[in-house]
C-alpha cells in the first residue's frame, strides 16, 4: 500500500480499537471541516481520541476534533471520524488515509465522505450541498497519487479502475432523501477537484480548475475515496459549498477558514438531517 504502514500495522491498529468498543460498524463516516456535529447524534457512543490510537496521526486543523466515534446512528452501527487528515498538514498522502484502511479492517463496507468545498460552478451558491458524481485527483495526476509506492495485493490491485468511484445507487438515494426533506433546491451534483492546499486559489487557479471541469474544490476526500475503492468499499461523498471561488478580478473574495467553519455551523442542521436520512435509508 502506498509508502505507508504495512498490512500488519493496520491489523494491529484495528485489534487495538476492537478492544476499546463492542460496536462492529459496517458504515464509516468522515466529517469535513466544521461538519463534526453529526457525531452528537450518535447514540450509545464510544469515543476514542486519535492520540490514544497507536500509529494514528494527530488532527491539527481547527474544526477537526481528532476523535473516532463508534455507536448507533439511525439504527445503523457506524464509526465516524470527527476530524480527517490532510496532506498540507505535512502528512504524506498515504498517512492521511490510515483511518480508511483501519475502517476496512474493522469490517466497514460503505464509506460516506463529507467535506467543505469552494464553489467553482457559477450556478452554485454558498450553502448548497453537492453530491460528488466524480473527482479530479490533481495531486494524483501530477505524481502524488495516494496509491504510489509498493502495492500490497491484500489491500487491493496495483492498477485501480476509477471510473465507478462514486456509487450511483447511493447518489440516487441521497437525491430522494433531499427531496423528502425539501432540500432539493439546494442539492447539486458535480465534480470535486482536489488541490494540495493549504493556500486557497488565486483567480487564475480558480479559472483553471473550472476549465478542467471542476464544480467544487477542496483539499481532501479524493485520497480517501481512492483508498476506499482500492479495498472494494462502496463510496459516497457530499460537499457543503462554504464559499464561492473568484473567477474574475472584479469579484475578488478573500476566503478564510473561519468563513468555511461559519457556513458549516450555519448549515449544520440541514446537513445533519440529510446525512441522517441517507444513513437511515441505506441498506448495509
Ligand atoms: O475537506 P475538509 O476537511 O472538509 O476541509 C476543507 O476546509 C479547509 C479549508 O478551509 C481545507 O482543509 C479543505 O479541504
Ligand atoms: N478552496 C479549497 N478548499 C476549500 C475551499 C476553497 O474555496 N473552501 C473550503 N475548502
Amino acid at each position: 500500500m502506498g509508502e505507508g504502514p504495512s498490512y500488519d500495522d493496520i491489523q494491529r491498529i484495528s485489534a487495538f480499537i476492537l478492544m476499546r468498543t463492542e460496536h462492529r460498524p459496517k458504515l464509516g463516516i468522515v466529517c469535513g471541516s466544521g461538519l463534526g456535529g453529526l457525531g452528537e447524534l450518535v447514540e450509545d457512543a464510544n469515543v476514542i481520541p486519535y492520540n490514544e490510537i497507536p500509529m494514528f496521526p494527530a488532527s491539527t486543523v481547527p474544526g477537526h476534533m481528532g476523535k473516532l466515534v463508534f455507536g448507533i446512528l439511525k439504527g445503523k452501527t457506524v464509526v465516524l471520524m470527527r476530524g480527517r487528515f490532510h496532506n498540507y498538514e505535512g502528512y504524506p498522502m498515504w498517512k492521511t488515509t490510515i483511518p480508511i484502511r483501519v475502517m476496512k479492517a474493522l469490517g466497514v463496507q460503505t464509506l460516506f465522505l463529507t467535506n467543505a468545498a469552494g464553489g467553482l460552478n457559477p450556478n452554485f451558491n454558498v450553502g448548497d450541498i453537492m453530491i460528488i458524481r466524480d473527482h479530479i485527483d490533481l495531486p494524483g495526476l501530477t505524481g502524488e497519487c495516494v496509491l504510489r509506492g509498493a502495492n500490497d495485493e491484500r489491500f487491493g490491485p496495483r492498477f485501480l479502475a476509477t471510473v465507478d468511484t462514486y456509487d450511483r445507487e447511493l447518489s440516487e438515494l441521497a437525491k430522494s432523501a433531499a427531496t423528502e426533506l425539501g432540500l432539493h433546491e439546494i442539492l447539486r451534483e458535480g465534480t470535486y477537484i482536489m488541490i494540495g492546499g493549504p493556500t486557497f486559489e488565486t483567480v487564475a487557479e480558480s479559472k483553471l480548475l473550472r476549465n478542467f471541469g471542476g464544480d467544487a474544490v477542496g483539499m481532501s476526500t479524493v485520497a480517501e475515496s481512492i483508498v476506499g475503492r482500492h479495498m472494494g468499499m462502496r463510496v459516497f461523498g457530499m460537499s457543503l459549498i462554504t464559499d464561492m471561488c473568484s473567477l474574475s478580478y472584479d469579484e475578488k473574495k478573500c476566503t478564510t477558514h473561519q468563513d468555511v467553519l461559519a457556513i458549516g455551523e450555519k448549515r449544520a442542521g440541514d446537513l445533519q438531517k440529510l446525512a441522517s436520512l441517507i444513513v437511515e435509508k441505506m441498506t448495509l
